[in-house]
């Protein structure tokens, strides 16, 4: 169990208040001029990738002060709890363990006192010989063909990890194309199968719970769709997979518990990439890059748990992430990867991020007065910067943003990545430095400008600057050093989670909608004017109703 520690009463709450007024009166650009060090302060190398947190409204009083709320809010003890197997996901009863499922070092993790490590490295193993037989084309389809196309059909986070990374990771993939299907909407099947063929496609029902309304509809369309063209169930052992730790309701679905690939319930699905959920990126980039993408976030696991506060890049993206929500009213993060294979990077941390840490009520069941986990969003740069940067230069909103990128493109044509990262660098500093009020005229004077367009034109021209980045620069995008990256992220949320005295690993809010849909699906199925809800409701459904006709 995890203390709970209401953070706006710890001494360093009301120190980091108090400071933070005296920092309102300064700005980036003046720690920058008052401190020829700063970047070599507050930077940090790890492995391949720069973090760079520089950038933002903070002094070293200031990281002092937040490390210290780390401290009163007993941070490191939560972390030592969630390595040590106890049962921090205190509402679902479970202990929070993805990181035994890349513990590289083998080191025994254990649960109710039984080590999880021979399981979890047996897992692994069959999803390796898995692997091995389909590329080798060993495993063979009903007509005798090898498997050209897996199809993993999930939802949530059994869907958006694996479709972040395998796209994160193209270069490497193997020869096998992976598709994925989440949306209960019929479309996303029937486009997805009309690209594949029944001969050749091997299907991953991935479903932790394997009860989940929109996979279990899609896994029993496709299975319907591959029987058409194969007849016999007995060829659906050839064609379909599943992931889950639900064994009785896999079998329950005709997948043969052979082709079962197991996790556990200490697993959340937000952070089960690294389990079985990972058969579709192992299948698509080879198993050896799925170990290098589990080393990476083991290396990262080591570091949270072992470097000092004030060296720990989780804690410091934590840290200064938080310093901006609870002190200067920040409500959103953009994360804006500058690499186009990472461009469902932000979609895939708006679960992690929201899901665990989108909570108001505290571990001990009092609401929260104080701002909890951020809007997370984000698309890959340059796109963003001809679409929605305006507001984050000149918009009335403060909007901390990461900018990641690699020094190395895997597509290095022309003079493309130069520009690529030009765009990235100048981003950051226009972000922090702005430009002022006697630039702006000095340049619309060189321009030719009277003085009445001067004063008409300078006040839009100009920008206020003082705008917060951290920047990830890395070598380049492999499966360990994404396996890092994604690994930083995942502990941030947590060490955010711990501060704010929320549970981050479960996720009641999900349940209303589905429960509420559940009841209303009956409803549309008859001719029935419907009243049972609100007018509103009713109102929609019954226009539905008439419409759908
Ligand atoms: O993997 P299954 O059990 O299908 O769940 C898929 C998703 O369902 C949602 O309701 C959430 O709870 C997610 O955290 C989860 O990843």
């Amino acid at each position: 169990m995890l203390q709970a520690i209401n953070p706006t009463q710890t001494a360093a709450w009301k120190a980091l208040s108090d400071h933070a007024e005296q920092m309102k009166k300064t700005d980036i650009a003046a720690l920058f001029a008052n401190d020829a060090a700063r970047f070599d302060k507050f930077s940090l190398q790890f492995h391949d990738i720069l973090f760079d947190y520089s950038k933002n409204l903070l002094t070293e009083e200031t990281l002092t002060k937040l490390l210290a709320l780390a401290e009163q809010t007993e941070l490191k003890d939560a972390i030592d709890k969630m390595f040590a197997g106890d049962e921090i996901n205190a509402t679902e009863g479970r202990a929070v363990l993805h990181v035994a499922l890349r513990n590289r070092s083998n080191t025994p993790v254990l649960v109710d006192g039984e080590d999880v490590m021979p399981a979890v490295n047996k897992e692994l193993a069959k999803m390796k010989a898995f692997c091995e037989k389909v590329h080798s084309g060993e495993w063979k389809g009903y007509t005798g063909k090898a498997i050209t196309d897996v199809v993993n059909i999930g939802i949530g986070g059994s869907d958006l990890g694996p479709v972040m990374v395998t796209e994160a990771l193209k270069p490497y993939w193997k020869g096998i194309t992976p598709h994925f299907v989440s949306n209960v909407d019929g479309t996303h099947i029937v486009e997805t199968l009309k690209k594949v063929d029944p001969e050749t496609t091997l299907f991953l029902i991935a479903s932790k719970t394997f009860t989940t309304q929109e996979t279990m509809t899609n896994a029993h369309s496709a299975r319907d769709w591959f029987l058409k063209a194969a007849g016999d169930e007995a060829h659906v052992a050839k064609h379909f997979a599943a992931l889950s730790t639900n064994q009785k309701s896999v079998e329950a679905f005709g997948i043969d518990s052979a082709n079962m690939f197991e996790f556990w319930d200490w697993v959340g699905g937000r952070y089960s990439l690294w389990s079985a959920i990972g058969l579709s990126i192992a299948l698509t980039v080879g198993y050896d890059n799925f170990e290098q993408l589990l080393q990476g976030a083991h290396d990262v696991d080591q570091h949270f748990a072992t470097a000092e506060m004030d060296k720990n890049v989780p804690v410091l993206m934590a840290l200064v992430g938080l310093w901006y929500g609870n002190f200067f009213g920040a409500d959103s993060e953009a994360i804006l990867p500058y690499d186009q294979y990472m461009h469902r990077f932000s979609a895939y941390f708006q679960q992690g991020n929201m899901e665990s840490n989108g909570k108001y009520v505290t571990r001990d069941g009092e609401a929260v007065d104080y701002q909890t986990g951020p809007i997370i969003w984000g698309e890959p740069g340059t796109n963003g910067q001809h679409a929605f940067y305006q507001l984050i230069h000149q918009g009335t909103k403060l909007i901390p943003c990461d900018f990641l990128a690699p020094a190395v493109s895997h597509n290095p044509i022309g003079d493309h990545h130069p520009k690529l990262l030009a765009n990235f660098f100048a981003q950051t500093e226009a972000l922090a430095f702005g430009k002022d009020r006697a630039t702006v005229e000095a340049e619309l004077k060189a321009a030719g400008k009277s003085d009445a367009e001067i004063a008409e034109l300078a006040p839009h021209k100009v920008f206020l600057g003082n705008r917060p980045t951290n920047s990830m620069l890395f070598k380049q995008l492999d499966a360990r050093t994404l396996g890092q990256l994604l690994a930083f992220y995942e502990h941030k949320i947590f060490a955010q989670g711990v501060i704010w005295n929320i549970f981050s690993f479960d996720q009641w809010g999900v349940e209303l909608g589905k429960q509420l849909a559940n009841q209303i699906l009956p409803e549309l199925t008859n001719d029935d004017a419907v009243s049972s809800h609100d007018s509103s409701t009713n109102g929609l459904i019954n226009a539905y109703k008439a419409m759908a006709k």
